[in-house]
């Protein structure tokens, strides 16, 4: 090795003969020349780029992460960096000591003590927060249990990156799809549990909510509830760590409600937040108690042995806590759909009709309401590229308009295909979390027609991945109200105009039918009724959302459509599913006005007025009967289902819909008549 004068070093090639610089820096025998230059200290340096500002590697790491910049201080401080400090240290504080009473055991003196940040971060000063019950005073004794002397870590709104890595790192099942997408395993439960499913009853949800047959409240007592809550809190604080999101439901400002989520996996945290609606850094200082929290304990089974338990899964609400507990499953579904339930209570108290239903509008500010049980068709037909998205699933019917409970979208995702829902399959990117999907071991790319994990697939992303979303996601009253049937027997219209009475009937009857070969022993398509199309998350009576929704329809007026997403041609077996893109065609002239002034005319049994064109959908297959060859099945299956109908009506006909006896009797008549 050489100086050649300037500074520059020259190295002995391979075969001994020194390689010589040209002008452009790349030595004439093709490889690179090596540059250095003498500093001062005598010292070599390389460069051909600016020095790192770091003298070691955890330095050089250190530079790398930038402090996230300073949440604005509490209203009231004057400025200066001194206040903000100060403010900020009081602030997170006070959100631990929350946090730590969340967290509390409600049968130990002291504990836990939180700490905010990541375990694995040895070098963050913990900022320890200990619960000390307002009765006692802590005083060591000798009764402290190991729980009380363990630190909680717990790692707080963090953001989708952050729960990415938290998800890669230590969540077996976690992967990165090829379009960014946090591919998670939601474990045993795929779906979720409504026999599990328990609300407290007490004096006052005793005369509140609806209970008995057909009712999705199962009781248990307060006691078991607090079983259970103790059995999900000594669990969380057992871990290394815990993820708390504070959130928030409702888009409408008035009737926004404050939700804790405490769990265990990050899998559920961002799933969170994608579902709820995230707050501001100012919304999130301003925080305080939460109006709600859920503790998920979803890996750890309830125990079998406590009073009311039939599983090992228990999903509990007590309603006067504000407390959600779930044990022994993890499908995330439950959390969304338990808060859903809270809702159904405490709206309809301040006289806003809470709705199992998307909602979307039209350029010129026409609402139309989608309600449906799950794969009906809510989330497809709801992000629909002309009208701008408010929601996908849960809604509030107010004085003013409709809300969206949500900030996000759960959607099915079998078969999903990017040619026919462009926006959904665009919305699965970087930040959303997809459950259960099967993909490519090496490219990462998904196959959403692989049902190896289940057939519930799922997609959870913000509601802002819709391109044409509205935020924020609340419009003026509903002019349409479509009620969504996937009619496995093939004898429903594709699109029916009701009247007041038949959109209530068709309302409370909430009727679907599953098909065969999702469920073990179904071997025909089985007819679901579900109340208020979600009577697995109503808490009143269904003749309480029935009477509001009639009341506003009326006032508002809003016109009624049944539209069958399922089958024609035949029951599911000899029939198709009706094309998604006639399904769209029938929603378009919804949507426009043009069905609303057809030529319609009345079917047999269930009185329905239907068109008889809509513009892009074959005239045939308005009418059912004309796409199956068998006349007499068609008859008969058709007579099969009214029975149906008429038997799980009898449950309503000794109650009174409303103010006044002429709209029951109305409604009553408005069901299949043979
Ligand atoms: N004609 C149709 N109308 C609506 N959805 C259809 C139709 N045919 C097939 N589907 C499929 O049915 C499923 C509906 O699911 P989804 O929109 O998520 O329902 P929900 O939101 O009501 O649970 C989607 O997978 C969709 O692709
Ligand atoms: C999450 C659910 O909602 P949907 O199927 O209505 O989208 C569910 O029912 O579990
Ligand atoms: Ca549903
Ligand atoms: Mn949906």
């Amino acid at each position: 090795m050489a100086s050649n004068g300037n500074g520059e070093f020259t190295f002995a090639n391979g075969n001994g003969t020194a390689a010589v610089a040209n002008g452009n820096g790349t030595a004439r025998n093709g490889l690179a020349k090596i540059q250095t230059q003498k500093k001062g200290n005598g010292m070599c340096h390389d460069d051909s780029t600016p020095p790192v500002k770091a003298q070691t590697i955890d330095e050089l790491h250190s530079l790398q992460k930038k402090k996230s910049a300073p949440t604005t201080p509490i209203k009231g401080t004057q400025g200066g960096a001194f206040a903000i400090t100060l403010s900020e240290v009081e602030r997170q504080k006070q959100q631990l000591q929350s946090i730590s009473a969340s967290l509390a055991s409600l049968t130990r003196e002291t504990g836990p003590k939180v700490v905010r940040g990541d375990p694995a971060k040895q070098s963050e000063t913990p900022k320890v927060s200990s619960h000390v019950s307002h009765h006692h005073h802590f005083t060591p004794t000798i009764s402290v249990s190991d729980s009380a002397l363990k630190f909680t870590h717990v790692l707080y709104n963090l953001s989708p990156a952050e729960l990415y890595e938290q998800a890669i790192k230590y969540e077996k099942g976690s992967f990165i799809t090829s379009t960014g997408a946090l591919a998670t395993l939601s474990g045993a439960k795929t779906g979720r549990s409504p026999r599990d499913k328990r609300v407290v009853k007490d004096d006052t949800t005793e005369d509140e909510l609806w209970w008995g047959r057909g009712s999705p409240n199962i009781e248990m007592d307060e006691h078991t509830f607090m079983v259970n809550r103790e059995r999900a809190v000594d669990y969380l604080n057992s871990l290394d760590k815990v993820f708390v999101n504070d959130q928030f439901l409702n888009w409408d400002p008035e009737n926004r409600i404050k939700v804790r989520i405490v769990s265990a996996r990050a899998y559920h945290s961002l799933y969170m937040h994608n579902m709820c609606i995230r707050p501001t850094p100012e919304e999130l200082e301003n925080f305080g108690t939460p109006d709600f929290t859920i503790y998920n304990a979803g890996q750890f089974p309830c125990n079998r042995y406590t009073h009311y338990m039939t599983s090992s899964t228990s999903i509990d609400l007590n309603l006067a806590r504000r407390e959600m507990v779930i044990l022994g499953t993890m499908y995330a579904g439950e959390m969304k759909k338990g808060l859903f339930s809270v809702m159904h209570y405490l709206m309809p108290k301040r006289q806003i009709l809470s709705l199992h239903s998307g909602c979307n509008m039209g350029k010129d500010g026409d609402v139309a309401l989608f309600f449906g049980l799950s794969g009906t068709g809510k989330t497809t037909l709801s992000t629909d590229h002309n009208r701008y998205l408010i929601g996908d699933d849960e809604h509030c019917w107010t004085e003013n308009g409709v809300s969206n409970i949500e900030g996000g979208c759960y959607a099915k995702c079998i078969d999903l295909s990017g040619e026919k829902e462009p926006d959904i399959w665009n919305a699965i990117k970087f930040g959303a979390v997809l459950e259960n999907i099967v993909f490519d071991e090496h490219t990462r790319e998904v196959d959403y027609s692989d049902k190896s994990v289940t057939e519930n697939t799922r997609a959870a992303y913000p509601i802002e991945y819709i391109p044409n979303a509205k935020i924020p996601c609340v419009g003026p009253h509903p002019k349409n109200v479509i009620l969504l049937a996937c009619d496995a027997f093939g004898v429903l219209p594709p699109v029916s105009k009701l009247n007041l009475a038949q959109t209530m009937y068709h309302f409370i009857s909430g009727y679907t039918a599953l098909v065969a070969g999702t469920e073990d022993g179904i071997k025909e398509p089985t007819a679901t009724f579900s109340a208020c199309f979600g009577a697995a998350f109503i808490m009143l009576h269904p003749t309480k959302y029935a009477a509001m929704l009639a009341d506003k329809m009326l006032k508002h007026g809003a016109t009624g459509w049944l539209v069958n997403t399922g089958w024609s041609g035949g029951s599911y077996g000899s029939g198709k599913r009706i094309k998604l893109p006639y399904t769209r065609r029938i929603i378009d002239a919804i949507h426009d006005g043009s069905l609303l002034n057809a030529k319609y005319k009345k079917t047999e049994v269930f009185g329905l007025e239907i068109p008889t064109e809509v513009e892009g959908v074959p005239s045939e297959i308005l009418d059912p009967v004309n796409t199956w060859s068998d006349k007499d099945a068609h008859n008969e299956t058709l007579l099969k289902l009214a029975g149906l109908f008429k038997r799980n009506f009898e449950t309503f006909t000794n109650y009174k819909i409303g103010k006044d006896n002429k709209l029951t009797e109305e409604i009553l008549a408005a069901g299949p008549n043979f």
